[in-house]
């Protein structure tokens, strides 16, 4: 909550150079609003906006608040949401995940357990430093590209990737953005087909590319939202990970805390996907952003795969009944299933479930 004076900062010591990350101990320390003295205030640089052929009351801009010490946000989404995302946007992403001073300084005063890495065969990944504790919140990260998903339907795909081009062109570097995925963007893999939501469509666009293989799905005041998060997005996908995200509120901060213990050396993985999901959908979903899925449970000989199919499909269905008996009120019922779910959980070797 406290600020200082900016002008004695040079924005450049606030970016940890081993990361790319905005260092949060200086972050702590500075802390200041995004300059108001323009017309277009709280926005440091003036929205672009396009409105819908199909509904002249519907107009998404990009809308975005970079000040000089953070790499910033870019919103691409209706006036109106724009508008109940500003008190938000000097939220502090280490005090969302951190409630008290002493726990938010005690993450910023220990450096950072990992480091950004060359993977074989996956591009860049995060490598574990030193060991990560078992349920240790050990990063913490916050949204560059915000993008409404009601775009997609509403406008053309010109328009849509000139909000997008304009959103990752305001922050203070878009090269992070850019960045993302680089082994695989402006390559042949690039311009792969995209399945499922997309249909059959061929992406050549850097920018299209970075949103379609490094952004998790969120949801504000209603609305659906993919977000660029430029540190998580560096992390690559495991059918049996050993990390998992958290949102803040807003879903405009990250953090990711580990399953199990993290030994130094070990790459830092999450699921994609639904963690329980059955092998057909796993690989078909994992398809949309652009490799095989040739985890240690994609490669099991068929007849394991096939039980293991079996137990998630049981799991599954197990949920569904164990949300309905909840909602009935029948709770023994409900916790009996529950002991039966934990068990099979057990047996799928999903304890993070
Ligand atoms: C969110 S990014 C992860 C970071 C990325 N490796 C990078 O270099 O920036 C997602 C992309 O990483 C790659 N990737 C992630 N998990 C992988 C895996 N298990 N095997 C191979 N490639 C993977 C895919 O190219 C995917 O589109």
């Amino acid at each position: 909550s406290s600020s200082s004076n900016l002008g004695a900062v040079n924005p450049d010591d606030l970016i940890d150079p081993s990361t790319g990350y905005l260092n949060p101990q200086a972050y702590l320390s500075t802390h200041p609003k995004p300059p108001s003295t323009s017309s277009h205030a709280p926005w440091t640089t003036p929205p672009l906006c396009h409105t819908s052929a199909s509904n002249s009351s519907l107009k998404f801009c990009t809308y975005t608040s970079a000040p000089s010490f953070l790499n910033g946000l870019s919103l691409i989404t209706t006036p109106a949401l724009a508008g109940l995302a500003i008190p938000h946007l000097d939220e502090h992403p280490v005090l969302q995940f951190f409630p008290s001073d002493a726990e938010a300084e005690d993450f910023l005063g220990t450096s950072r357990p990992y480091a950004v890495e060359d993977i074989p065969g996956k591009g860049k990944g995060v490598v574990a430093t030193r060991r990560i504790a078992q349920y240790e919140t050990f990063m913490v990260d916050q949204a560059n590209v915000v993008m409404d998903n009601r775009i997609e339907k509403a406008l053309t795909a010109s328009q849509s990737l000139e909000l997008l081009r304009r959103g990752v062109d305001g922050l203070r570097d878009p090269g992070r953005v850019r960045g993302l995925s680089g082994e695989h963007a402006g390559s042949k893999q690039s311009k792969s087909k995209m399945e499922g939501e997309k249909g059959e469509e061929t992406v050549d666009d850097k920018d299209e590319h970075v949103m379609l293989t490094n952004s998790f799905g969120t949801e504000f005041e209603g609305e659906n939202f993919r977000a660029v998060f430029p540190l998580v997005s560096r992390v690559n996908h495991a059918c049996d990970p050993n990390s998992f995200v958290m949102f803040s509120a807003t879903s405009l901060s990250i953090a990711l805390k580990s399953y199990r213990p993290i030994l130094p050396g070990e790459e830092i993985t999450i699921s994609y996907v639904y963690l329980g999901t059955p092998t057909p959908h796993r690989a078909s979903q994992l398809k949309k952003w652009g490799f095989e899925c040739d985890c240690s449970l994609c490669s099991r000989p068929k007849k394991e795969i096939e039980e293991s199919d079996e137990r998630r499909r049981r799991i599954q269905e197990g949920e569904m009944e164990f949300q309905r008996l909840w909602e009935q009120e029948r709770y023994q019922a409900a916790i009996a299933k529950g002991k039966e779910l934990v068990k099979l959980i057990g047996e799928e070797g999903l304890t993070p479930m």
